[in-house]
Parts: C-alpha cells; structure tokens; sequence
C-alpha cells in the first residue's frame, strides 16, 4: 500500500525540537510521507538562546507550494506562518489542494504569551483559516485570542471559546490545557460542533517539552490522513506527544526538545476521555 502524504507549511527551528522538523520527524513515527513549504527560519542566539525569525522571500514559499501541491498532499498542516501574506498562501494553498483535512495549528508566539502579537494575524487566521479547517489545534493562549475572551482560566471558559471557534468555522476545534492550564494533569478539551470531551493524561515534567505543540498537530494531520476520525486523530495525537513529553530531554541550558519517537520506540501514554 502507497504512503499517504502529509505537507506542512510553517517554520524551521533549527534547535529542531518544534516547527518543520517536529513536523517531518512526527509524519515519519507516523507513517506519512512528510513534505514541507517552508515560510521562515528560526535562528537561536547561543548565549541567551534569543530567537531571531527570518522570513523566506513570498515568491520562493509560492513555488515551493505548487511544487508540493504537484505531488498531491492528502493532507495539510500549518505552523508557522507569521504574516498575513502567509496566512493567505497557505489559505489558497489548501483550495488549490486535492487533500483532504486542514490542520491549522494557529501559532501565535513561540513561548509564554509575554510577547507583542501582530493582531493583524490574529484577524486573518479567524477570516481565512478558520472556515477551512478541519481541525484547528490552539493553545490556551491562542484559543483567547481566537474566540476573542482573553485569558482562560478554566474548562467552562475553554467549553466557550471552543463554540466561538467552531461558529467561526473550524469544524474540530482541540483547545490544548497541556501546561497552562493549572493542575496535576495535562487536560485538552474537544469539540465536534456537538460534544465536549476532556482527553486527560498525567502531566510529565515540563521542562523538556519544547516542540509539543507542533507535534500534537503534525500527528493530527497525520493520523488524518491515514484514515482516523478526527476524534481518533486527536486522542491518539495525544497519547504521542505525551510519551514524547514524557521522555524529553535537556539540550542545553535553555531548551529542551520532546522525544518524537518515543510513542513508538519507548512507551506509549494512555490517554483518559470524558464528555462534559
Ligand atoms: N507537562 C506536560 N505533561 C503532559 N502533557 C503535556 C504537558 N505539557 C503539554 N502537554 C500536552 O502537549 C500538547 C501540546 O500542548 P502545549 O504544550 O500546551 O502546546 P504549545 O506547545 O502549542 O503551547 C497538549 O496535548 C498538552 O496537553
Ligand atoms: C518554527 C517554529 N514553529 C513553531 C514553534 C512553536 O512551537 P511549539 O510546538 O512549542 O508550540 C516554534 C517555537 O520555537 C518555532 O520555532
Ligand atoms: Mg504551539
């Protein structure tokens, strides 16, 4: 049997742990053949691991995309895309598309949320990614953004933003608790337009999880193409990028990337759901 391809479009960590990298290591454990548009790349000072993010030139990103587009992605994931410009490529780049699933993993900042946002963006992932998506994989943080109620704080205030979300017209819509929400476990709420389901796991060490985010997306998109639902695609996404968590490293006194493989190669994490 022919692999199913999977296409990301989103930036390049060079520490490799998140971005284009998390992407292409998790469509590989995951048995896709992995392809990427690349939009920017991610620099990291080695002193003060300070991040510096240089765009690709607009045009070299539209030939890369209609090279990939060629090949015939089943499905589509994206990441990084950082202006309104890109948000638009990859919008047109999913139409233009015979894939399909839409994973929009709505990637506002790379860290914290004590960064300046470009509100623009924000604006242009709710016009025009958000009515495309098959499934839209925001953090806390990006779920306030993308439902426009600011911080959140708890399941029924997650429980709101993720209609906002899918009234907005993300037809799955994941709000990832993971390490922002407060508690002793790893809480994720799901939604299909009708249900709410808590995906729960232990919450491992925090530390070394850089990349998880990026992860849980890409084995999304993934499990998507290769045939599961989009509750199967996100409860087993989870049960990856928890065993990857779990068994993350220290790379240097900074970061610490997940284990992509470790899903595969060390332990699996199972994963409890609950509908609420
Ligand atoms: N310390 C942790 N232990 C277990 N799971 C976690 C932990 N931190 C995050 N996760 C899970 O990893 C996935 C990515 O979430 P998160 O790290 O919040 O995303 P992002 O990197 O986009 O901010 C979610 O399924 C989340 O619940
Ligand atoms: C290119 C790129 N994409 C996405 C991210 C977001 O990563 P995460 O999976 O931690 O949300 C980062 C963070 O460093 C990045 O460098
Ligand atoms: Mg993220």
């Amino acid at each position: 049997m022919s692999l199913k391809k999977t296409l990301t479009i989103a930036g390049s960590d060079t520490s490799a742990g998140a971005g284009m990298q998390a992407d292409l290591k998790t469509f590989q454990e995951l048995n896709t053949y992995g392809m990427v548009a690349l939009t920017a790349v991610v620099t990291m000072d080695p002193e003060t691991w300070g991040h510096d993010v240089t765009p690709l030139p607009i045009d070299l990103l539209d030939k890369q995309i209609k090279t990939a587009l060629s090949i015939g992605p089943d499905a589509i994931k994206t990441g990084m895309l950082g202006s309104e410009e890109i948000i638009g490529r990859a919008a047109q780049a999913y139409k233009d598309s015979d894939a399909d699933f839409f994973v929009v993993d709505p990637v506002m900042v790379c860290k914290g949320e004590d960064e300046v946002l470009n509100p623009g963006n924000t604006e242009a992932m709710i016009k025009e990614l958000l009515p495309l998506a098959t499934v839209v994989t925001p953090n806390l943080f990006e779920a306030g953004q993308l439902s426009g109620l600011g911080k959140l704080t708890s399941i029924d205030q997650m429980k709101e933003a993720a209609r906002i979300i899918h009234e907005r017209g993300a037809k799955h819509v994941i709000i990832k608790g993971g390490k922002a929400l407060e508690g002793q476990e790893a809480v994720d709420l799901y939604f299909d337009g009708e249900t709410y389901t808590l995906l729960t796991t232990e919450k491992f060490q925090s530390s070394y999880n850089h990349g998880a985010g990026c992860t849980f997306a890409a084995a999304t998109t993934a499990n998507l193409a290769n045939g599961q639902s989009p509750r199967e695609a996100v409860i087993n996404a989870k049960v990856f990028v928890a065993s990857a968590i779990k068994h993350g490293w220290k790379m240097n006194d900074f970061v610490g990337p997940v284990q992509h493989g470790a899903s595969n190669k060390v332990e699996k994490i199972e994963v409890a759901t609950k509908e609420v």
